[in-house]
């Protein structure tokens, strides 16, 4: 067994991963460990390589370098011991079946005992048992999904984006009942673009864009990267303008062009109290960058 710095054993432990398709660098060089019963998220922009990296983790793709153990044995006998099972992003279920053959199903595929029909307890859809798959919502599939990947009540979930496809109310309720998998004592990775769900769900956020690790932390570190805001507003007196923001902060970062002020920082609220209060300062406008392009700018921070 592996065992980290602090003597908590590794789910998984990645080093010096890489992923080429042809010339499309998909993952670049991940270095990551994650602990037994952490609950982290791969947090990325579309494209960034976290399916290509969790389908590495999976044993599913085969790495261009580096080396991915899991439990200390290689992905594809931790998957083959029920070690470590996924909710992926793709993959069909048997829609002609009814859920609960499904599970029957699936369960008799495994060599070692598995939760067989609890896990739709689990999941919080043991009511669809007798439902036809190809008349489920689609939330209502990605809990089956779920439902599947605890069949042989692994110690590691890894969950690509598990959530795709679901409305607020049903994503929370989703969450609500990771929860409880998490107080079990699973270890859970997830892939997702939602800062919103890293935030309410991950103790551990691992960003990734271009294939690389650009942070990883505690969300409250990760924040950092992503509050800032992004202020506009038409200006008719450059001059007084230049010096109140002068006055507000000597490192602000801002532009002029055209009559209009643009502005990059974390205080955007504060200044725009200034603001208000110079003659000719109209249309002013906060607006919180997209995930995407905090990315951008991040990695543009970050790679030489
Ligand atoms: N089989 C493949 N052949 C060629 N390119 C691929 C293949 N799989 C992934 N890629 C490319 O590798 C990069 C990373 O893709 P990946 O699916 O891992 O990103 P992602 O972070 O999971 O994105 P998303 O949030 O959209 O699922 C992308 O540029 C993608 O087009």
């Amino acid at each position: 067994m592996l065992h980290n710095d602090s003597g908590t054993p590794s789910a998984i432990t990645i080093t010096g991963l890489t992923k080429h398709f042809n010339r499309v660098r998909a993952v670049d060089g991940i270095d990551a460990e994650i602990r037994r019963g952490e609950i982290v998220a791969f947090l990325g922009p579309n494209g960034a390589g976290k399916t290509t990296t969790l389908d590495m983790v999976l044993g599913l793709t085969t790495p261009t370098s580096g080396t991915i153990t899991v439990n200390g044995s290689t992905p594809r006998d931790a998957v083959a011991k029920g070690e470590i099972s996924a909710v992926l992003q793709t993959g069909g279920l048997l829609h002609d079946l009814k859920v609960g053959e499904v599970v029957d199903y699936v369960a008799s595929t495994y060599r070692t005992p598995t939760l067989g029909r609890e896990a739709l307890d689990r999941a919080g859809i043991a009511n669809l048992a007798d439902r036809k798959v190809s008349l489920c919502s689609g939330g209502e599939q990605q809990r089956l999904k779920f439902a599947l990947s605890l069949l042989p009540n692994p110690q590691i979930l890894v969950l690509d984006e598990p959530t795709a496809g679901m409305d607020v109310t049903a994503r929370r309720s989703f969450w609500a009942t990771m929860q409880a998998e998490a107080r079990e004592g699973r270890t859970i990775i997830f892939a997702t673009h939602y800062l919103e769900e890293a935030q309410a769900f991950a103790e551990r956020v691992i960003l990734v864009a271009r294939g690389r690790i650009i942070a990883d932390g505690p969300m409250s570190e990760i924040r950092q990267y992503t509050d800032i805001r992004v202020l506009t507003a038409r200006i008719a007196d450059e001059a007084a303008v230049r010096e109140a923001l002068k006055h507000f902060s000597t490192d602000l970062s801002y532009t002029i062009e055209d009559g209009v002020l643009l502005v990059r920082d974390r205080d955007t609220d504060g200044l725009a109290r200034v603001l208000l209060g110079i003659d000719g300062v109209s249309d002013l406008e906060i607006s919180a960058p997209s995930l995407e392009d905090a990315f951008v700018d991040m990695t543009e921070e970050k790679t030489p």
